[in-house]
């Protein structure tokens, strides 16, 4: 039988800064496997002989120096300074609060003074009782006096008299000095000093006799004027029980009888607000295992869910789990001031401030050459998350906004004068001017292409907008920032879906690197509402509390939810709180900043007053409220009349939008036959069904117009027009 040993137990250690404890950090926790007793008349082996060679050779660890060397070579240094000593930002807040805190302490008990002042005036008569209560004991020798007792009960005449001799003598003259030294002191006061020194005296007098009439279990400052709720102190102990809950085969053979145990890799220390603990899960577990038991862990561990964020290790094994538990619920934590709330401009090609993550630090995301996708369900916070990244584009005064709320709440409309194209409904109306903004950046995209391609490989080399081409104005690759928010309103749209959904996905693809961003929103995210081609494409995705794992993955990606990323373990009061996915290298836990709609209209002021100075406010901003494609549709009849051709009285819509992308290439390149149907719509003209016989000769039915209809409304429009500027006036 062979009998399997355990290391000792070693004893805690000291952290010779702290004084205290060094942080629990005893790997491997495992069990302590006892040895089986033996079995009458076995024989116990210390070690089984064996042979040939060791598999495992003994691990002896080389104190060398250039073993020390290396190893620190390969460590992480720790920072000298604090973070909040470095940061000018982290030293700005902690001032900040230190001050805060200071002032609230002394306003909460200079409110209560007065009610101090009663309780120790109450307590004063006890204060008096006790003073004259000890001066009199102290006079009489009261102490002494229980011995001299004592002695005469044991008849010891001759220590009786030894202490009646070192009895203190004149005491009682010491008292009486006492008394008239405070008597005239009173009189003088009450004779002949001011009102104030009436008042300072008496109230010394009293405080002096209220703190004697005391009670060390009721004191006077009976509240403090801040709570603090203390969190448990994370421990291996309690990481491990909480592991062992989760249910996973391999963590609890590890944890059992015989198992390798849980190893801890650095000490459980505190980092922001709260504790992290770096665990090396057992063999074959993977970080993914945990995340997806996010709940049981919390469970396991007796903390609310909403405290508990297991992630994994960036650049290591996938075995590898960082916990982060945080002291207070991160829907609960007080948000932290956005960084372009008070002041400051933004630069879209560089990360814009969005929010903060579960330890409190903030959270950017690069928009340029980028896209985003947000998905929730109603109420979790899309509008607000979407408005604090519009603000950020909104105080880059070269990006044009073309803002389109599609629920006609009006959540966007504090963006209104810093926007270039801005509609808010839930109608076919406010849709149409969406699908026309979308088909003029679709439009335009082209032109951005054919300036980037025509500029010289130095200014230009990875044929992609840079800075230094966004702000030569002239050339109009400056940032073009298109939201939809409620996108599922336009990409279910009977008559317009289709197109959008396809004008986004080219925006998406193409317009990336030709400083095109979209930023969608979106509370349904199913296929017929998303289209697949959009939410694949997409490079950026921030999905708050959504119901299920096709919710998650239609706006997070697939697989996500296997994977542990499941924004349907938020809860409904974790608002704006989800997980962002592609603004780094793994997927984060974001909570956007908070702007309600009064700080949002500041921000905008300031960002209109930096457009203003910098010549960049247009369209709806300034008063243009017709889309220039408004106008083009002004002479679309002409336009289409044009193009049937002699002896032709009907044509498909197809032929049509071809023939005007031949003939008009910079008004309809790009058209398609929902568009040309939308622009025909305003007049009066629907499609009809026409049979013609295409190339082949066969005959077929496909969707297009009669000439006649299209000339007689034009002649309608003239007749109108001419009888009106025939009016008298
Ligand atoms: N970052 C945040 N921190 C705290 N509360 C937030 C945050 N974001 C949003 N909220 C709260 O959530 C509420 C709903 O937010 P919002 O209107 O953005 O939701 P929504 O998902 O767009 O809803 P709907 O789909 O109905 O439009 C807001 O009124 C706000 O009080």
């Amino acid at each position: 039988m062979t009998t399997t040993t355990t290391a000792p137990v070693a004893p805690e250690p000291q952290d010779p800064f702290t004084g205290g404890k060094v942080l629990d950090f005893r790997p491997p926790i495992g069990p302590v496997t006892e040895p089986a007793p033996a079995e009458p008349g076995e024989t116990v082996h210390e070690h089984e002989e064996t042979t040939g060679e060791p598999v495992d050779l003994p691990v002896t660890e080389d104190r060398s120096l250039a073993a020390r060397m290396n190893a620190a070579r390969n460590g992480t240094r720790r920072p000298v300074f604090a973070s909040w000593l470095t940061s000018s930002e982290e030293f700005v807040n902690t001032a900040k609060w230190a001050a805060d805190h200071a002032a609230h302490t002394m306003a909460y008990h200079a409110v209560r003074c007065p009610l101090y002042a009663a309780k120790i005036a109450a307590r004063s008569p006890r204060g008096l009782v006790r003073a004259v209560a000890v001066s009199a004991n102290w006079a009489m020798d009261a102490e002494g006096r229980a011995l001299r007792s004592d002695a005469v009960t044991k008849g010891d005449a001759e220590l009786y008299l030894k202490l009646h001799n070192a009895k203190p003598r004149g005491r009682w003259w010491l008292v009486l000095l006492g008394l008239v030294i405070l008597t005239a002191g009173a009189l003088v006061l009450f004779g002949y000093a001011p009102m104030w020194a009436q008042f300072l005296g008496v109230s010394v007098v009293l405080g002096l006799l209220g703190w004697l009439g005391g009670n060390p279990d009721r004191p006077v400052v009976g509240g403090r004027a801040v709570v603090t709720s203390k969190a448990q102190k994370l421990t291996s102990d309690i990481v491990v029980r909480a592991l062992s809950a989760l249910g996973i085969a391999e963590v609890n053979k590890a944890v059992g009888k015989g198992g390798g145990g849980i190893t801890f890799p650095s000490p459980i220390t505190r980092e922001g607000p709260g504790w992290r603990a770096d665990v090396d899960l057992p063999y074959g577990v993977t970080v993914a295992d945990i995340l997806a038991r996010r709940a049981q862990l919390a469970s396991g561990l007796r903390r609310p869910l909403g405290c508990v964020w297991p992630e994994p290790a960036h650049d290591q094994h996938a075995g590898r789990l960082v916990l982060f538990v945080s002291d207070v619920d991160m829907a609960q934590a007080k948000p932290k001031a956005w960084a372009l709330a008070k002041g400051g401009a933004a630069d879209l090609f560089k990360a814009v401030p969005f929010g903060t993550d579960q330890r409190g630090r903030a959270v950017g995301i690069d928009l340029m050459y980028s896209n985003l996708l947000i998905g929730a369900m109603p109420g979790a916070g899309k509008t607000f998350a979407l408005r604090v990244l519009l603000l950020a584009a909104a105080l880059d005064p070269t990006a044009e906004l073309r803002l389109f709320e599609l629920k006609g709440s009006g959540d966007l409309s504090t963006l209104e004068p810093v926007a270039h194209h801005y509609a808010s409904g839930p109608d076919d109306e406010t849709i149409e001017q969406t699908v026309t903004s979308l088909r003029e950046v679709y439009k335009d995209l082209e032109r951005r292409a054919k300036t980037i391609s025509k500029l010289p490989r130095a200014q230009c080399p990875e044929n992609k907008v840079t800075p230094e081409l966004s702000a030569k104005r002239s050339l109009g690759l400056f940032p073009l920032v298109v939201a939809i928010d409620e996108c599922q309103e336009l990409f279910s749209h009977a008559e317009y879906g289709k197109e959008a959904g396809e004008l986004c996905t080219a925006i998406i693809k193409r317009g990336r690197a030709l400083g095109v961003i979209l930023l969608l929103a979106t509370q349904r995210p199913d296929k017929n509402s998303l289209p697949t081609a959009v939410s694949a494409n997409v490079g950026v995705r921030f999905c708050l509390r959504v119901m299920g794992q096709l919710e998650n993955d239609m706006i997070l990606g697939t697989s996500m939810y296997q994977n542990g990323v499941r924004a349907s373990t938020f809860t409904p009061k974790d608002k704006g709180i989800g997980y962002l996915v592609g603004a780094s290298d793994d997927p984060q836990i974001a909570r956007s900043a908070y702007i309600d709609n009064p700080a949002a209209e500041k921000i905008v002021v300031r960002a209109r007053a930096l457009r203003e100075r910098a010549g960049t406010l247009t369209g709806h901003a300034i008063g243009e409220t017709q889309l220039a494609e408004d106008a083009a549709r002004a002479n679309v009849l002409d336009d289409v009349a044009s193009v049937y051709q002699a002896g032709e009285d009907r044509l498909w819509s197809e032929v049509i939008v071809a023939r005007l992308a031949e003939q008009r290439p910079d008004a309809y390149q790009g058209w398609t036959p929902n568009a040309l149907a939308a622009a025909l719509k305003p007049h009066g003209i629907a499609p009809k069904q026409i049979p013609l016989r295409d190339d082949t000769g066969t005959e077929r039915n496909k969707r297009g117009y009669l000439l006649a209809a299209i000339t007689e409304v034009i002649l309608t429009t003239r007749r109108v027009s001419t009888e009106s500027d025939d009016s008298p006036v």
